[in-house]
């Protein structure tokens, strides 16, 4: 089994145990009672390479990373440093995170927020709608193709924006055909757990011209922002780096210096 398929087997559990105690139906009209979502489309078309700054306790490849044991602190320091959009991993098992941890952090900021999560099921979508997701994680790579347009359709009807993950370009052609319209290329292989900086390069150049194309992983700096960038991307999403700071605050706000710096490459639109 690869680390995916373990993941994935570990996140169904625990879907089938919240469904038992809190029904579809009840979560679907909690989350048509929530405030609308915020457009991330047009922080992400903006004039600089924008910043998505990761809560992130542990992960499969590195365990543990930090304890944030205040979420919505480091949430406050990521916006405070410039970020454009939080993503709050919410997986509990291998990740650290928790719906808890979202609902905290929604309260602390007003910037875009990005549910991080492995997405199989309609049930976590309105449930990140319920706790004010404006955004999605999809996983081509976890998910069969009718599943996958399925929820892209189910995160857009709920007016949300579905980040769909790539790591290959059969992957892309996928996400592609689903109608996405926001992809993110993650340069980390979740069947092995290898980084490879390189995969952005080879599969963003090959993305329609209007795709908000978005780096994953492997962020340590501003000189890993400034190639992406000269690849391609609208934004990178940083996790490990920027708890691992010390200074979170100050992490995000390098990278966000950098993405706004007149020599950093932007894709003109
Ligand atoms: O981070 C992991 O080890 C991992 C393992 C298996 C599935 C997903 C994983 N991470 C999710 C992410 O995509 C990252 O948290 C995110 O891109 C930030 O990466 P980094 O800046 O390298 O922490």
């Amino acid at each position: 089994m690869t680390v995916l398929e373990s993941i994935l087997e570990g996140v169904r559990e625990d879907l089938a145990a919240r469904e038992a105690r809190l029904p579809f139906d009840v979560v679907k009209e909690r989350a048509a009672r929530t405030a609308p979502p915020l457009d991330v489309l047009s922080v992400l078309r903006g004039p600089n390479v924008g910043v998505i700054a990761e809560v992130k306790r542990r992960s499969p490849s590195k365990g543990a990373l930090a304890e944030i044991p205040e979420p919505a602190e480091l949430a406050s320091a990521y916006e405070a440093g410039g970020a454009s959009v939080i993503s709050v991993l919410t997986e509990q098992r291998r990740f650290g995170g928790s719906l808890a941890d979202f609902d905290a952090v929604r309260r602390a900021v007003k910037i875009p927020l990005l549910r991080k999560d492995f997405i199989v099921s309609p049930y976590q979508v309105h449930e990140a709608r319920m706790h004010g997701a404006d955004v999605v994680l999809l996983i081509v790579a976890a998910l069969e193709q009718n599943a996958l347009v399925s929820l892209l359709d189910r995160v857009e009807s709920l007016g949300m924006t579905a980040l769909v993950e790539v790591h290959t370009a059969e992957e892309a052609d996928r996400a592609l055909e689903a109608g996405s319209t926001v992809i993110g290329v993650n340069a980390r292989n979740l069947h092995t757990l290898e980084v490879d900086k390189d995969v952005f390069g080879r599969i963003a150049p090959g993305l329609p011209f209007e795709t908000i194309k978005i780096a994953e992983s492997g962020v340590t700096g501003p000189g890993d922002l400034m190639s992406y960038a000269g690849a391609g991307a609208d934004a990178v999403l940083v996790g490990e780096s920027l708890v691992t700071s010390g200074d979170p605050k100050a992490a995000v706000n390098k990278l966000v210096t950098a993405g706004s710096h007149p020599a950093c490459p932007r894709p003109s639109r």
